[in-house]
C-alpha cells in the first residue's frame, strides 16, 4: 500500500538536481594559529577537509556542480607562495567530477591581485568586477555577487574604487585600525576593512538579473562571500550595503535563499519575505579529523542540505511570497 504520510511522501521526491558547498579554506603552508578572537585556525588541515569534500562529492555520482563560498587561501600564506597556493587549491577542486563555481574572498585578495585570482578562478571579469549568474536548470537561476566591489583591499591604490572605499570607511569607522570594531555600534559593526560592497553597477546589474529570473519563473539563490542578513551572522561579518542589496532582492519575488560564508561559525535566517539565508561553518576552523562541507538537494519547493560534521545539516523550505506574515527568525550557530 502507498505511503499517505505526508512527510514520507516529500523524502520519496527525487531532487531536481544537487550541488556540493564548502566555504572559507583558508589553505596556507603554516602552523596552526588562532582569530583575532581566539578561536584555533588549522591553516596545513584545512586542505584535507577540501580533499574529503571532493571525495565524498564525487562518491556521491549526483552533483551537477559545486560552489565554493571564497577565501581558497589564507592572508597569512607566505607571499612567495600566493600563486602556488591558489593552484594547489584550485587543482583539488578540480579534482570534482564536475564545474565548481568560485568566488572571491578578503583573503583571496590578500594574496593576490584580481587580474591573477579571476583567470585562476575562471570567474568571468566583468572590467576586474567578479559577479555573474549562470542556470543549473530551466527551473533555477543562481547569482554569484562581488562583495568586494567597492573595497579598500584587492583594487590598486589608485584605483577609484579604492579611493571611494577608503573615504566610506574613514567616513564610517573612526578606529586608526579600520579592521577593528571598536566604538562602534550594533550594525555599525559591519564598517571593517576586511568588508566590502556592491557597487551601484552591479546593483543595476543585479536588478535587471532577477527581473529576468521572475520573467521564467526561475527560483533563484543569491551567493556572496559576505552575509546578508544581520539574522544568520555576526554584525562585523555583513556586507557594508546588505540592505540596499536586500531592497533590490525584496522587489521580487525569485530569490529564495541567500548563501554566504565569511563568518566561520556559520547562521540560518529567515528574513521578513521568507527568504533563507545560510552562512557556511568554515573548514579552516575544523580540528584534524573534522570536516565542514556539504551537499544541498534541489526541489521546487526547497533546499535540504545535507552537511558533514560541523556543517549542519537544514531544510530551507520556501514560503508563500510577501505578506506571508513571516518574522525574522534567526539561529547563529
Ligand atoms: N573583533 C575584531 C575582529 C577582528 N579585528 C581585526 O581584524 C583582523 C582580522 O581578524 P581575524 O579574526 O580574521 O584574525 C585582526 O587582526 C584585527 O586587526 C578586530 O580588531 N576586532
Ligand atoms: O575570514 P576572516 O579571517 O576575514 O574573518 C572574518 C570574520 O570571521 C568575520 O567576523
Amino acid at each position: 500500500m502507498g505511503s499517505t504520510n505526508g512527510l514520507t511522501s516529500i523524502r520519496g521526491k527525487q531532487p531536481l538536481f544537487s550541488f556540493g558547498v564548502i566555504s572559507d579554506v583558508q589553505y596556507a603552508d603554516i602552523p596552526d594559529g588562532r582569530s583575532f578572537l581566539g578561536v584555533p585556525r588549522y591553516y596545513r588541515h584545512s586542505i584535507l577537509v577540501l580533499q574529503r569534500a571532493v571525495k565524498q562529492w564525487n562518491d556521491l555520482n549526483k552533483l551537477r556542480f559545486a560552489i565554493n563560498l571564497g577565501d581558497i587561501v589564507d592572508g597569512f600564506c607566505p607571499k612567495d607562495q600566493s600563486l602556488d597556493s591558489v593552484k594547489k587549491m584550485v587543482a583539488e577542486f578540480e579534482k570534482f567530477n564536475g564545474p565548481v563555481y568560485h568566488m572571491i574572498g578578503n583573503h583571496c585578495l590578500y594574496n593576490l591581485p584580481r587580474s591573477k585570482l579571476l583567470p585562476l578562478l575562471k570567474i568571468p571579469s566583468n572590467e576586474g568586477c567578479a559577479y555573474y549568474d549562470f542556470s543549473p536548470s530551466p527551473e533555477y537561476r543562481f547569482v554569484v555577487l562581488d562583495g568586494y566591489d567597492v573595497s579598500a583591499i584587492g583594487w590598486p591604490h589608485d584605483h577609484p574604487k579604492t579611493l571611494q572605499a577608503q573615504q566610506f570607511l574613514q567616513e564610517k569607522n573612526p578606529n586608526t585600525d579600520k579592521n577593528s570594531p571598536n566604538g562602534l555600534d550594533g550594525l555599525e559593526r559591519r564598517f571593517l576593512m576586511f568588508n566590502g560592497a556592491v557597487g551601484k553597477e552591479q546593483l543595476e546589474w543585479l536588478a535587471h538579473i532577477l527581473q529576468d529570473a521572475t520573467r521564467l519563473k526561475q527560483k533563484t539563490v543569491v551567493c556572496c562571500h559576505l552575509p546578508l542578513d544581520p539574522g544568520a551572522s555576526t554584525e562585523e561579518a555583513l556586507l557594508w550595503n546588505f540592505d540596499e542589496v536586500m531592497e533590490v532582492i525584496h522587489r521580487y519575488d525569485c530569490v529564495k535563499v541567500c548563501l554566504a560564508g565569511h563568518d566561520h561559525k556559520g547562521g540560518h535566517s529567515v528574513d521578513s519575505h521568507g527568504i533563507h539565508h545560510r552562512v557556511f561553518e568554515a573548514a579552516l576552523e575544523c580540528p584534524p579529523g573534522t570536516d565542514a562541507f556539504g551537499y544541498i538537494d534541489v526541489y521546487d519547493d526547497r533546499l535540504s542540505l545535507v552537511g558533514t560534521d560541523k556543517m549542519q545539516s537544514c531544510e530551507m523550505c520556501f514560503t508563500p511570497t510577501m505578506d506571508n506574515g513571516f518574522g525574522d527568525t534567526a539561529a547563529r550557530y
